[in-house]
């Protein structure tokens, strides 16, 4: 069902089930409490600083929560590195407290620049990555950045020493398949075809096996790669473009959305905080229990409740004034196919004179239809991840993120 002819170098489909990892278990481990802005001070430690570590794409969505969160829970950082693409402003704030932050402008497609800034570092959180589902980059853009840009990470740390990798894998490397096989509280090993076509899943899959496959080859200095793979599913919280995006449209057509969607079918949604805290507990922990966890897939998991996309989406945006119409969707299915269908003819047809990339498309309408849900306690039986933010506090601060853009929406 995905974009035709989309393989990660736009070239045939990607097969094969991804890269799992070997059963184990192990010791669970503490919780700590998420202060919201660096503003609120650093976490208190007598632990010497002495690390340094990198994230890649740390203006994103996500790699700002990674960053923020480096700075309130990694007692012993002595030296933040944020490489992007495009650098925040909100990064000279960070600049006052203990810890440095080094802002590096660079393009992971760029070996030698992504060799310069790993050089020195204990730790690569590697989040940079095409988030394309909607057509605006080609696949071979889509390619370059999301496997050449992980190949270069890899090979940086090989070169300059750097012992540990993580990699901000998707749950799209396993599915929904093309075929829209359900994924229905799945976790690490339950089987499932995972083929795909769209770019966008396939590179994410070729990455992310690179990043395994890499576990355990010897460094500069001699000693082994320790290298893990985290999978969020649907990724909300402050800052998420998409939900930026849905309130518009509501904006638009009068406070409402219209249902496409049947409400029974899942999608399993995770709070950006709790992502962005997987993040730092796992990049400790794989330096203290590297047999255990070096190879690993970790899907990213929370509280958040289980629901169909729209209706997900509603319990932010409800609170913030819109409504969603219908309990069912108002729209044939056939007829959301084929509206889907003409939105990729135009943009098409479009792409020499403007961008045209609406939200559905068939490879969305694909992956919204079908549920996807996960159920999983291995991040909390290999490193003690717990959630930092329960459902309440998560929907809450969405909420208000919600509403301080409806306060600069009017
Ligand atoms: N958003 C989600 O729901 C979700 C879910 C699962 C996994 N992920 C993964 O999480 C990671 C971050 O996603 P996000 O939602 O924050 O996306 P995002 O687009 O907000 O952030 C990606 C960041 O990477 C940077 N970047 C892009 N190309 C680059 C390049 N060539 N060199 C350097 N930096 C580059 C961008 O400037 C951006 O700051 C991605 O790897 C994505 O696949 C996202
Ligand atoms: C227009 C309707 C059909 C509407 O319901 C479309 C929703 C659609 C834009 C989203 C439905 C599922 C989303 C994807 C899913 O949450 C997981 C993802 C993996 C992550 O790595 C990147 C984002 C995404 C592909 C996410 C993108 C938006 C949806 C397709």
């Amino acid at each position: 069902m995905g974009q035709e002819g989309g393989g990660a170098s736009g070239r045939g489909r990607c097969v094969g089930r991804p890269a799992g990892a070997p059963k184990e278990d192990g010791p669970s481990g503490g919780q700590f409490e998420y202060l919201g802005t660096v503003a609120a001070g650093m976490a208190d430690s007598t632990e010497v600083r002495e690390l340094v570590y990198l994230v890649t794409g740390g203006c994103g969505f996500l790699g700002e929560h990674v960053v923020r969160m480096l700075l309130q829970r990694e007692p012993r950082l002595l030296e933040l590195r944020v490489f992007d693409l495009h650098l925040g402003a909100w990064l000279e704030e960070l600049k006052t407290g203990p810890v440095q932050v080094t802002a590096i402008q660079g393009d992971v497609t760029q070996a030698h620049e992504v060799a310069a800034a790993v050089a020195g570092a204990h730790v690569v959180i590697h989040t940079a990555g095409l988030v394309d589902v909607f057509g605006r980059a080609s696949p071979e853009t889509i390619y370059e950045v999301n496997v050449q840009g992980t190949k270069n990470v890899i090979e940086a740390c090989v070169q300059t020493g750097t012992r540990f990798l993580v990699y901000t894998s998707s749950m799209e490397v396993v599915g929904p398949n093309i075929k829209g096989h359900h994924f229905y509280r799945g976790n690490e090993d339950t089987p499932y075809e995972a083929v795909h076509r769209h770019p966008y899943p396939c590179s994410k899959a070729q990455a992310e096996r690179l990043v395994l496959e890499a576990n355990g080859r010897k460094v500069h200095g001699g000693l082994p790669l320790v290298t893990c793979a985290l999978r969020p599913t649907g990724i909300y919280g402050e800052g998420h473009q998409i939900m930026r995006d849905f309130y518009h449209q509501g904006l638009r057509l009068g406070g409402r959305l219209f249902r496409t969607i049947p409400a029974s079918v899942e999608h399993g949604r995770v709070y950006v905080g709790n992502v962005a805290w997987m993040h730092v507990l796992v990049a400790r922990e794989l330096q203290q229990r590297a047999a255990l966890m070096g190879g690993q897939v970790y899907f990213c998991y929370d509280q958040s409740p289980y629901k169909s996309y729209e209706d997900f989406n509603m319990e932010f945006l409800g609170p913030c004034g819109l409504r969603l119409v219908e309990t069912r969707p108002l729209v044939p299915y056939w007829l959301l196919m084929l509206l889907a269908a003409l939105n990729a003819l135009l943009q098409w047809l479009l792409r020499p004179l403007l961008l045209y990339a609406p939200l559905l498309n068939p490879y969305t309408l694909a992956v919204a239809n079908t549920a996807f849900t996960v159920n999983t306690d291995k991040a909390q039986r290999h490193f003690g991840y717990e959630p930092l933010f329960s459902w309440e506090d998560s929907r809450t601060r969405t909420i208000r993120w919600v509403q301080a853009m409806e306060g600069s929406a009017r």
